[in-house]
């Protein structure tokens, strides 16, 4: 796990001591993909700058979170490919082992979980790096906390002239079923950390963090359950995505359990976990991995002193990551989208508005989202849920990728779809879903038009390479004129897309 080095005075000046404030232009609290962006962009660009971080520099994403994570993805896949073998190109013999994944997490990925590199690259831009926990202790006023482990703590005070961002990200969140809290479950920062594949797991949560770690480790042998209470798994995205994630994961050998409610949580090394299910019996495996979502991390912050409630959920912020005056907020901790890749568009935004710089503001309308299953579902703006929420006159267009020219060429493995979303009225798309192999970089395409709202008249203009799983777009767009209004997915093959 973590070596924190909390209250090592290794990287640079340590701040003001206990009772000085010291002056400085920025102070950055957290520094996760969002706080690191910031605090390095800033500290390049000449300003006194101190990051604290309470745990270590580069926080969830690449630790615990998106990179680990994706390097079990990657050997899940490679196994998964070669099962594929059979039938299409000879025999290929696999035997899971996950040790190498467990090294590539502990010595490429985290460098076994210790963050000097990043502290490293952070001085080296001229910032100053605090490890601690960090307090506002009035409008630009900051306290840091550093020492743990019956250390002696120590106290640095900052003022900060220009400003200060929270970029606290979030953590993850249980829900209150009785007994949860009294046993040693996983969370993801356990699951990447985990040595072997346990022999079973029960997976609580059928969102992004459950369903990438349930059919990883399914794919290396484990036997995994998952267990969601809404009616289907990946609840935020199309009915279709999750219909799809949840055919694959059974073909992958994983039992799924939608609409499904847990009335309490125990342990014993006798019987490893057990959950029992509201009216269905219990659930028993070696492992629980809880991934029921995450939450901003806004306690102990000292947020009522710029009159702002800490209860309040997330730091709301305006178009420029202003949360109030002279206070920034960016990332996880803002609710407007748990991705490093939204960490770091608000970076950018917050920069530019500390420094006084012209530039646009922020734009959810082409939010992407990759869930990085074996087919990967991506997805951009909104669902036709969403959509219809807001009152807009829809057209639906989809695509099955097994359909298409190339989903047929690929065979085993095909299972996909592209789904598009348009604003009749306006004659653009307003969201699209592209879940198959290589979902996440088709989606590209469909990013850029819901983004600059390309009129979908000049998207069935374009030429699509053939045979690309993204000429499957094409397919979509037919299916979008065709029917005027089309919720059916076509089913037979076109022979040229
Ligand atoms: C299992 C998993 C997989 C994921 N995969 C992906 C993915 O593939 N792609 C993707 O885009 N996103 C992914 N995410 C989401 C991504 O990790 C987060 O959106 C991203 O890390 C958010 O960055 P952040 O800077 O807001 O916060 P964080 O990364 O949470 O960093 C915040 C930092 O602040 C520090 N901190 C908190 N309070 C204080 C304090 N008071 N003082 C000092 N320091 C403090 C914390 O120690 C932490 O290091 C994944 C998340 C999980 C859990
Ligand atoms: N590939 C990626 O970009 C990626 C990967 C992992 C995580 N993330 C980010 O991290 C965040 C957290 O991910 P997550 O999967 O933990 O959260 P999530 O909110 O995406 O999914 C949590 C799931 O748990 C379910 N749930 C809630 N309470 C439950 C209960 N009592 N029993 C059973 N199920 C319950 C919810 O209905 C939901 O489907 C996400 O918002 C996502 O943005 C991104």
């Amino acid at each position: 796990m973590a070596r924190t080095r909390t209250g090592e005075g290794r990287a640079g000046a340590e701040g003001g001591a206990a009772g000085a404030a010291e002056e400085v232009d920025v102070v950055v609290l957290g520094m996760g993909p969002g706080g690191e962006e910031v605090a390095g962009r800033l500290a390049s660009a000449g300003l006194d700058v101190v990051g604290v971080e309470a745990e270590l520099l580069g926080g969830e994403c690449p630790y615990w979170a998106c990179v680990p994570t994706k390097m079990m993805v990657r050997g899940a896949d490679l196994l998964a490919e070669a099962r594929r073998v059979r039938g299409m190109a000879g025999l290929a013999q696999v035997e899971p082992d996950w040790s190498p994944v467990a090294s590539r997490i502990r010595d490429e990925a985290t460098t076994d979980w210790d963050d000097a590199a990043a502290v490293e690259r952070f001085t080296g831009k001229g910032g100053r790096f605090v490890r601690g926990r960090g307090r506002f202790t009035g409008p630009g006023e900051v306290e840091v906390e550093s020492g743990e482990d019956g250390s002696a703590s120590r106290v640095s005070r900052f003022r900060a002239r220009r400003g200060v961002v929270v970029a606290t990200g979030s953590a993850p969140w249980a829900p209150p079923v009785d007994g949860l809290d009294r046993v040693p479950y996983w969370t993801n920062r356990q699951a990447v950390s985990a040595t072997e594949a346990p022999p079973s797991l029960l997976v609580l949560g059928g969102g992004a963090v459950g369903l990438e770690m349930a059919q990883a480790f399914a794919r290396f042998g484990t036997l995994v359950t998952v267990v969601e209470t809404s009616r289907r798994l990946l609840s935020a995205e199309e009915p279709e995505s999750g219909e799809l994630v949840e055919r694959v994961l059974k073909a992958d050998g994983v039992t799924v359990w939608t609409h499904t409610t847990v009335k309490s949580a125990r342990y014993s090394d006798a019987e490893g976990f057990v959950l029992d299910l509201e009216g269905d019996g219990e659930l028993r495996a070696r492992r629980l991995l809880v991934a029921t979502g995450r939450r901003p991390r806004l306690a102990g912050l000292g947020l009522e002193h710029l009159g702002i409630d800490p209860a309040s959920g997330s730091l709301r912020v305006d178009e420029r990551m202003r949360a109030a005056p002279d206070v920034w907020a960016v990332g996880d901790v803002t609710g407007e989208g748990a991705f490093t890749h939204m960490a770091m568009y608000q970076a950018d935004i917050a920069v530019r508005s500390i420094l006084g710089e012209k530039g646009p503001e922020a734009d959810y309308r082409a939010v992407p989202r990759v869930t990085f299953t074996d087919p990967e579902i991506a997805a951009v703006g909104l669902t036709e849920d969403l959509a219809r929420e807001r009152g807009l006159r829809l057209r639906t267009g989809t695509a099955q990728v097994p359909a298409t020219s190339r989903g047929w060429i690929h065979g085993t493995g095909n299972e996909g779809f592209l789904k598009l979303v348009e604003d009749a009225d306006r004659g653009v798309l307003v969201g699209a879903t592209a879940a198959g192999p290589a979902g996440g970089e088709i989606l590209y395409g469909l990013a850029v038009a819901v983004r600059a709202s390309l009129p979908v008249a000049t998207l069935r203009e374009m030429i699509y390479a053939y045979p690309t799983f993204h000429r499957g777009v094409l397919d979509a767009l037919n299916a979008l004129q065709a029917a005027g209004h089309t919720d059916e997915p076509r089913t037979k093959r076109s022979r040229w897309t």
